[in-house]
């Protein structure tokens, strides 16, 4: 209805011009001024009540999107975010779902409306008169011919402009995470210059695409202006001969431009939009990709596990690579500390990855109470297991949000109390603010040993049965890793224990030590059993002492 509108307004003139003028009919002149102010205050209505419309398609679809990514995100899982570069993932949230919501933001809206307006406008224009009309067609094809060769060229500029740009976002962002390094190592003038490069590689890029999409322009205005004259040229011999009233040529003159502007907008959006549709290739791609490891069919849940591990012919490769571990096999009772300990490079992180089940292994099978892992629902394993992490990470939001995040609403004095187990209460109540004190990359730093010791208040609210410690001491000084290890003594207590260790010292106490080498069980026992052996361990151990 806006559209029609709009269109009629030539016609309108056309009819002031050739019928109310010549007959000086004034009340037939203010009713056409009444009903043009009509047509006008009902079109500004239905223009606004078109954009709200429009808002809410735009919108709607665009938390769908991204509500879809994040669960695809949580599915494909850890692998996925081993395999893929945080600023290229990044760029996918960004770029490329911008490229999307241009699909149905601008092109599908305007692609509707262009449409409608061309449908109408051409019939007006040919009713007006049909002879003249024929100069669109030489105008179009023209148009047609030409002006795609430059579109294309702009949106394949346009893609490669943005590929550019995703390249320098993620070297800006190695560069803000490696700030320390650069400091310390005096290559911060080596950083910048790579960095400028990559920008200038970019905007080099966006030059070239701003040329060809300013070609297009010129191809489209000389495109309207030869039409223009043409029509000049005909419809002025055509009004001096009597064919064509003045009116006539005037509504004729302004529904030519609005026609051939459709017409070459249409094509435009048209081979833009097919360019767009190749660009969002990769979100498509993000979107079909499987996950490594996937939800069982028939999920067994259960409430509570006694904590008994046991590995069995484990052979895992990562995708695309060697097997990093091979035949392995561990039995692990319940309560049971057992130390992985090996060269580094062995596969001792990898086989925490596989208790996870961040990774499925392609041979064996690892079971947890006599359950395989691939049989347990995903979000039931990871409650039973608890992870600490060589370093812990902190959101930046307020302590008892860290402490409470991997939790469904903990009371205040469970956050306290499991806080306070983990001899984490002390420290925070020192804190300007207390539990509300902001942490992590917008608030307070805290130490190493801080950290973990708030990562571990997070078990104690879960207490998990099966404990994972990925050299959860290994990067603390000697005081924080007293504090730290007498919190992971206690949340140890109940728990099933597995240990990747570096210093050979810390493993004493363990029930089994197990030896890692090339992905293999090489050699397991106490830590006097081992020394006594004088096998793998005993060198590793002797290693460790010359080392000092
Ligand atoms: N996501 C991954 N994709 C491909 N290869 C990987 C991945 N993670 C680790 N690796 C490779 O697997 C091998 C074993 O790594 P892993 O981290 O398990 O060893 P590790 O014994 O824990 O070593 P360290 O003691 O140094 O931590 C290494 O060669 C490593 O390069």
């Amino acid at each position: 209805m806006v559209s029609a509108i709009e269109m009629s307004i030539p016609k309108f003139i056309q009819y002031f011009i050739d019928d109310v003028l010549p007959a000086r009919d004034y009340e037939q002149f203010g009713i056409l001024l009444l009903i043009l102010a009509a047509l006008f205050v009902i079109s500004i209505i239905l223009a606004a009540a078109r954009k709200r419309v429009e808002r809410i398609l735009q919108e709607k679809p665009a938390m769908d999107v991204l509500r879809a990514m994040l669960e695809q995100l949580r599915y494909l899982g850890l692998s996925y975010y081993e395999k893929n570069a945080a600023g290229s993932t990044l760029s996918l949230f960004k770029e490329e779902v911008n490229q999307l919501q241009h699909i149905y933001r601008r092109y599908f809206p305007s692609l509707i409306h262009q449409g409608i307006m061309l449908l109408i406008s051409t019939s007006l224009l040919v009713q007006t008169n049909a002879y003249l009309s024929l100069i669109i067609i030489p105008c179009f094809l023209s148009y047609y011919l030409v002006g795609p060769y430059f579109e294309k060229k702009a949106t394949i500029w346009a893609r490669e402009s943005q590929s550019r740009r995703t390249q320098a976002n993620q070297q800006l962002y190695n560069s803000f995470s490696a700030f320390l390094e650069l400091r310390a190592f005096g290559a911060q003038k080596w950083d910048t210059q790579r960095l400028i490069e990559q920008f200038t590689f970019m905007q080099r890029a966006n030059n070239i695409q701003n040329w060809f999409a300013y070609s297009r322009g010129t191809v489209r205005r000389v495109t309207i202006g030869l039409g223009a004259l043409a029509m000049f040229w005909f419809g002025i011999g055509m009004v001096q001969s009597g064919e064509l009233t003045v009116g006539a040529f005037i509504a004729f003159s302004l529904l030519y431009t609005r026609v051939i502007r459709l017409l070459t907008s249409m094509v435009t959006l048209t081979t833009e939009q097919r360019l767009t549709i190749i660009q969002t290739e990769k979100l498509y791609l993000f979107m079909k990709e499987q996950a490594e490891v996937k939800q069982p069919t028939a999920p067994i849940k259960l409430h509570e596990v006694k904590g008994e591990l046991s590995f069995y012919n484990v052979t895992f490769a990562y995708p695309g690579r060697d097997p990093i571990i091979e035949q392995f096999n561990l039995e692990v009772t319940s309560g049971m500390k057992v130390a992985l300990v090996g060269k580094s490079g062995n596969g001792k992180s990898t086989l925490t990855k596989l208790i996870g089940r961040f990774y499925d292994p392609q041979d064996g099978e690892i079971y947890l109470d006599g359950i395989a892992l691939r049989q347990f629902d995903l979000t039931n394993l990871r409650d039973h297991v608890g992870f600490v992490f060589q370093e812990a990470f902190l959101y930046g939001d307020t302590v008892r949000a860290n402490i409470a995040f991997a939790c469904d609403d903990p009371t205040e004095e469970q956050i306290v109390e499991a806080a306070k187990a983990a001899y984490a209460h002390d420290f925070i109540m020192e804190l300007p603010q207390g539990y509300d004190t902001v942490v992590g990359e917008r608030g307070i730093k805290l130490s190493g040993g801080q950290k973990q010791r708030i990562a571990i208040a997070r078990l104690f609210l879960r207490m998990p049965k099966v404990l994972v410690l990925d050299e959860a001491t290994s990067a603390l000084d000697n005081v924080s890793e007293y504090e730290v290890k007498k919190a992971l003594e206690a949340l140890m207590e109940n728990c099933t224990t597995i240990t990747v260790a570096h210093r050979l010292s810390t493993v004493q106490d363990y029930d089994q030590i197990v030896v890692v080498d090339q992905g293999r069980n090489a050699e397991q026992g106490t830590y006097e059993e081992l020394i006594a052996r004088g096998g793998l361990f005993y060198q590793l151990l002797k290693g460790e002492s010359e080392h000092e």
